[in-house]
């Protein structure tokens, strides 16, 4: 190593850990937080006093001295106060950084530009016009989706090869990340024994220092065919030189990399030489070559100095964000990782900035609606409701209810999400929204996924609202014509007070009478699209949404950044927590003999699976061969039912009643009893094939029991004997904490798994590291809110505006700002 980098590690060592002390503040709101050894301010006042062997240069040591004091007293300053020295000290930081080339200078400087462009080229041409570029190549690019120079620089890379820690094989050292440069010495792919979807690689690389294995694992029936094993044997022949790069792991077989890059390096690709960089590799097809592609950024890379940037120079340094073009030419040539990371962060700043947007015009427009004040014809309806519920709300459902109140009363359309964990109570609170609106005789409707919950919600409903001569009625795909008619009639008459349903709701021919609430559960599962037809149905109708996933706040802004926010942060009293285990398949037997103790007693229980039936493909227990298998041979004594989603409804009707009157003892089903099924008496729940689910659905599906006061157990089945999936599941072992869940959840399969679908429109590399965003997310929100704030037509941000309404595809945004 030269002196040069020597002293680069050493500022860069210094630096690192006072970024992440000064994030995790930032994060935590400025509440000086306790580390393992001192207090945040005590580290900084030390760290930032203690330079002597940085050699740096007056104008640093004078600034850091300065801040070091600061931190003496930042017991005494206020939030304010505190986050203005924290983004000051940042900023020091970063300009040491840059003063020592620890940041994204490139080569790309306004002179290199003003040297180096064509002026008969710019962003928006045709990828035909870049000399050299080859019909074949143009043709190669246009099925990628490019075609004009914008096309190219938006490639995003899928991930890179960092050759910045590039070492020789005897010199790793586990738990860190490298990259090796080395020789095959050996193949062998294997099948798993222990796991039948499983395929194990290893190659033995050496170079002139050492050998080390490489393991990579490939999970999926596919990659166990024999093509797929000789596919890869022919690519690592003896011989070949590989460039890995990953983490270095230690077990009791010694080192080995695990799951690492693997980039197979042929002469070309060694004296393109990236020794020392950061190569990014594109997602491309087989035809065009990483390299080629490489070559071709580099060609165009320099009119990212053309592209526009939505935020101006005062801007940046407030946010500490860098500019535009450096983002684009750091995602794409990376002189380090640090200009990589702070790249990626102004990318991903720019999506939620401009989601933000949206949301808040969003919210503006709404707020601007005026409803005209309803008078309230029949005030005694919600009491009469409360009145009648057989127990207390608790204090959060309360609260909740107040919020809910005071939207209804005020003049402008309610948006509230109401989250709240599994058997929280949000029924009770869905309710008495409806007959809130039906006060001032304003319909509603109450929007479900699936029938079988729109049928209970039905019954719940009828049994507290019937008395009160409230009108129900229950729409789904399966109504039958004659009934569907009637329904729809008496809807538009007006002669329906409440209507609840499924997707069917929000069909053309469903037309209300004067359609005031709409409540939307499992709000999750409809589209934005889906859930402003519903409420198109009225003039301005207010929208409860609820969910059953709760999500932190931070992520709950960034996706549903246009609604309030309401939680239901206890459960009813009396809830005894819901033990769970993970067991073998081995373990059944004794399992079923604890089963029928219960029902003995007079419990029930659930039996889930994740199909209906048994699939070739896949290799997993089906709803109906274990219905067949448990009725016939193991719960003689016992009824057991079958309940799924390819039943017709009367059958499944016919299923759910049984089992709500303890008919049936056992019910065996799919995920179709995932949302909202109440049968406070079931107590015990065995979940087969455990580890196809998320943890948050798990958490829905074992919500189904513990509804009582009982003791209640979930059974989590797994065949698989894998560590890692088995770590997964233990986050239920040990929490019955919805919030707790969720968020493990989202940091295992990200945002866009966990809720099912985009409902954001935000694209993967953001939603995908949102979890890891939330500072970002705030501060987009914060910047957001001021501009609109000082700016409110967007006057002054013409680039801003015309991005907003160029990428939009929701009329609202171009009928507001045009
Ligand atoms: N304050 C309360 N005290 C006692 N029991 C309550 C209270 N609120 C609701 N319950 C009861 O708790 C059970 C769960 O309520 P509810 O079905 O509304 O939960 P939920 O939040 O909709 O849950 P899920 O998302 O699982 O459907 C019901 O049996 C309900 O009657």
């Amino acid at each position: 190593m030269t002196n040069n980098e020597e002293y680069i590690n050493l500022i860069k060592d210094w630096i690192r850990p006072l970024q992440k002390a000064l994030t995790l503040e930032s994060e935590n709101r400025f509440t000086n937080l306790l580390g393992k050894k001192q207090y945040f301010n005590d580290y900084l006042n030390k760290s930032l006093s203690n330079l002597n062997n940085l050699k740096l240069t007056n104008e640093f040591i004078k600034l850091f001295g300065e801040f070091s004091s600061k931190y003496s007293e930042y017991n005494d300053l206020d939030i304010k106060q505190r986050k203005r020295l924290v983004i000051d000290t940042r900023k020091g930081l970063l300009k040491l950084g840059k003063s020592i080339n620890l940041n994204y200078s490139n080569k790309y400087t306004d002179s290199y530009y003003s040297k180096n462009i064509d002026s008969n080229l710019s962003l928006n041409s045709d990828i035909g016009l870049i000399k050299s570029i080859g019909k074949i190549n143009k043709n190669k690019l246009n099925e990628l989706g490019i075609y004009c120079i914008k096309d190219i620089i938006n490639y995003f890379p899928r991930t890179y090869l960092d050759y910045t820690n590039r070492v020789k094989i005897i010199n790793l050292k586990p738990d860190n990340l490298y990259t090796c440069i080395a020789t095959v010495k050996k193949f062998y792919i294997y099948k798993s024994s222990n796991n039948s979807n499983l395929s194990i690689m290893n190659i033995v690389i050496f170079d002139e220092t050492s050998s080390i294995k490489v393991t990579k694992f490939f999970l999926g029936k596919r990659f166990r065919s024999y093509s797929f094993f000789s596919s890869q044997k022919s690519l690592y022949i003896p011989g070949t030189k590989l460039a890995i790069s990953g983490k270095v792991k230690l077990s009791e077989y010694g080192k080995n990399f695990v799951d690492p890059q693997i980039e197979i390096l042929n002469t070309n690709e060694e004296s393109f030489n990236f020794s020392g960089k950061i190569m990014p590799l594109y997602s491309l097809s087989e035809s065009f070559s990483n390299l080629s592609f490489i070559r071709l950024i580099k060609r165009v890379i320099i009119y990212s100095k053309q592209y526009p940037d939505i935020l101006n120079q005062k801007q940046l340094n407030f946010l500490s964000l860098v500019s535009k073009s450096d983002s684009l030419i750091n995602i794409h040539l990376p002189v380090n990782q640090n200009a990589l990371i702070e790249s990626k962060k102004r990318l991903v700043f720019d999506e939620l900035f401009l989601l933000q947007m949206k949301f808040l015009l969003r919210k503006r427009k709404n707020n601007k609606k005026l409803t005209i004040q309803k008078s309230i014809k029949k005030n005694f309806l919600l009491k009469d409701f409360l009145n009648k519920v057989p127990f207390q709300l608790t204090k959060s459902q309360e609260k909740v209810l107040d919020e809910i109140k005071s939207d209804l009363s005020d003049l402008t359309p309610m948006s509230r999400l109401l989250q709240g964990d599994v058997g929280s109570g949000k029924t009770i609170i869905a309710i008495a929204t409806l007959l809130i609106e039906l006060e001032k005789d304003q319909q509603g409707a109450l929007m479900v996924p699936t029938e079988v919950l729109a049928t209970q919600h039905y019954k719940n409903l009828i049994q507290f609202l019937n008395p009160l001569l409230v009108s129900v009625e229950l729409l789904t795909g399966n109504t039958p014509q004659k009934k569907r008619k009637e329904i729809l009639t008496n809807l538009k008459n007006g002669m329906v007070d409440i209507l609840v349903g499924t997707h069917a709701l929000f069909e053309d021919k469903v037309v209300f009478n004067s359609l005031g609430m709409v409540v939307i559960d499992e709000q999750h599962r409809f589209g934005v699209t889906q859930r402003n037809r519903l409420l198109n149905k009225g003039d301005n109708t207010n929208l409860l949404s609820m969910t059953a996933t709760p999500i932190p706040r931070t992520l709950a802004l960034s996706l549903y950044g246009d609604l309030d926010i309401s939680q239901i942060t206890e459960l009813p009293p009396g809830r005894v927590p819901i033990t769970t285990k993970i067991i073998s398949e081995e373990e059944l037997n004794k399992l079923f003999k604890r089963v029928e103790n219960e029902i003995d007693k007079g419990k029930q229980a659930y039996v889930i699976l994740p199909l209906i039936e048994d699939s070739e493909k896949m290799n997993l227990s089906s709803a109906k061969k274990i219905y067949q298998y448990l009725s016939e041979e193991i719960f003689l004594k016992n009824k057991v039912g079958l309940l799924h989603g390819k039943l017709n409804s009367e059958e499944k009707n016919n299923v759910i009643n049984s089992f709500v009157n303890n008919e049936v003892n056992i019910l065996v089903s799919t995920t179709v009893i995932e949302v909202g099924i109440d049968v406070p008496n079931a107590s015990i729940m065995i979940i087969y094939n455990s580890e196809r689910f998320g943890l948050s659905q798990l958490h829905q599906l074992r919500g189904r029991v513990g509804r009582g006061s009982q003791k209640s157990f979930c059974y989590l089945v797994t065949s698989e004997n894998n560590g890692l999936e088995n770590k997964r599941l233990r986050v239920l072992e040990k929490s019955n904490d919805g919030f707790y869940i969720a968020e493990k959840d989202l940091e295992l399969r990200g945002p866009g798994q966990l809720l099912g679908y985009k409902q954001s429109g935000l694209p993967d590399f953001v939603l995908d590291n949102l979890p890891n965003n939330k500072v970002l997310i705030e501060k987009a929100r914060e910047e957001a809110q001021r501009v609109l704030k000082e700016d409110p037509d967007l006057r002054e941000n013409i680039l801003l505006k015309d991005l907003l309404i160029d990428n939009s595809n929701n009329k609202f945004i171009h009928d507001f700002l045009n």
